[in-house]
């Protein structure tokens, strides 16, 4: 089994958060994960990286209920992953996507809202999360008419609306300048602080190196390299397969 969730690759003596062992998904004739194994642990930023197609997406949607695997499992909090989505918020998982993801009709404050709306504190919530991402002075705009930037910011801050135990991050730095990746970088460290799990799909190589704790790379639904960040960028095997890449863009 490519297991990536080892002492030596996990230092961290943290319970396990999410813990993912032997997953496989296999879409018809297509392998898009092979015997993929790793944990995050409380309190700890892990980064998955890998070229397009590599996996990364897949399983995260496995974590979410979203797509059933063919073989492993997934644990979150030593627990059997919920098989529905909608269970996803109980089990304290939060998502965001990759792009924005947000409703742009509604104001930034209902953004935030709707992700809280069966909790009694609801409105404390959402005015937290906003001063979390830097955003309160806008809470009664229009979503659809803020900058990029700003819709990123809307749709973290709904995920941590939830309290998230588990934060799963789908390429949160896409699209943002080197002032707002800082600000990410440093929300994302202080969630961390507070005890959350977070989980990053990132293909700003630089902002995950300098935010994660460890790195996971995927190389064609399989785990080819797992560690600390310096060990993982100086890995002959990930230059190959990613980072060689990157720096040739
Ligand atoms: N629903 C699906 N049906 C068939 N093939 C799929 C499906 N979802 C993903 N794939 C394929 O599975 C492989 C992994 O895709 P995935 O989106 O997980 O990669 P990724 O690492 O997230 O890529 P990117 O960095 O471009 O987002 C790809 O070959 C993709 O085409």
């Amino acid at each position: 089994m490519t297991d990536a969730s080892g002492p030596r690759d996990r230092p961290d003596p943290r319970p396990a958060r999410l813990r993912v062992r032997g997953l496989g998904v296999r879409f018809g004739g297509l392998d898009a994960l092979t015997d993929v194994g790793l944990e995050v642990a409380e309190g700890e930023v892990v980064g998955l990286i890998g070229p397009n197609g590599a996996g990364k997406t897949t399983l995260f949607n496995v974590v979410c209920g979203l797509v059933r695997p063919t073989a492993g499992d997934v644990e979150i909090a030593g627990a059997p992953a919920p098989r529905r989505p909608d269970r996803l918020l109980a089990a304290g998982v939060a998502r965001t996507l990759q792009g924005v993801g947000v409703l742009p009709s509604l104001t930034v404050l209902e953004n935030v809202l709707v992700a809280v709306l069966d909790r009694t504190d609801r409105d404390e919530r959402a005015a937290g999360a906003l001063e979390r991402v830097g955003l309160p002075h806008v809470a009664g705009r229009t979503v659809g008419a803020l900058p990029y930037p700003e819709q990123k910011r809307v749709a973290l801050a709904r995920a941590l609306a939830t309290a998230p135990r588990l934060l799963l991050l789908d390429e949160p730095a896409g699209g943002l300048g080197p002032q707002d990746v800082a600000d990410l970088g440093a929300t994302v460290r202080e969630v961390a602080g507070q005890g959350c799990a977070v989980l990053l799909v990132e293909h700003h190589v630089d902002f995950v190196m300098s935010v994660c704790d460890r790195v996971v790379v995927l190389d064609f639904g399989r785990v080819i390299a797992a560690g600390l960040p310096d060990e993982v960028r100086r890995d002959p095997a990930v230059e190959q397969a990613y980072l060689g890449i990157e720096v040739a863009r």
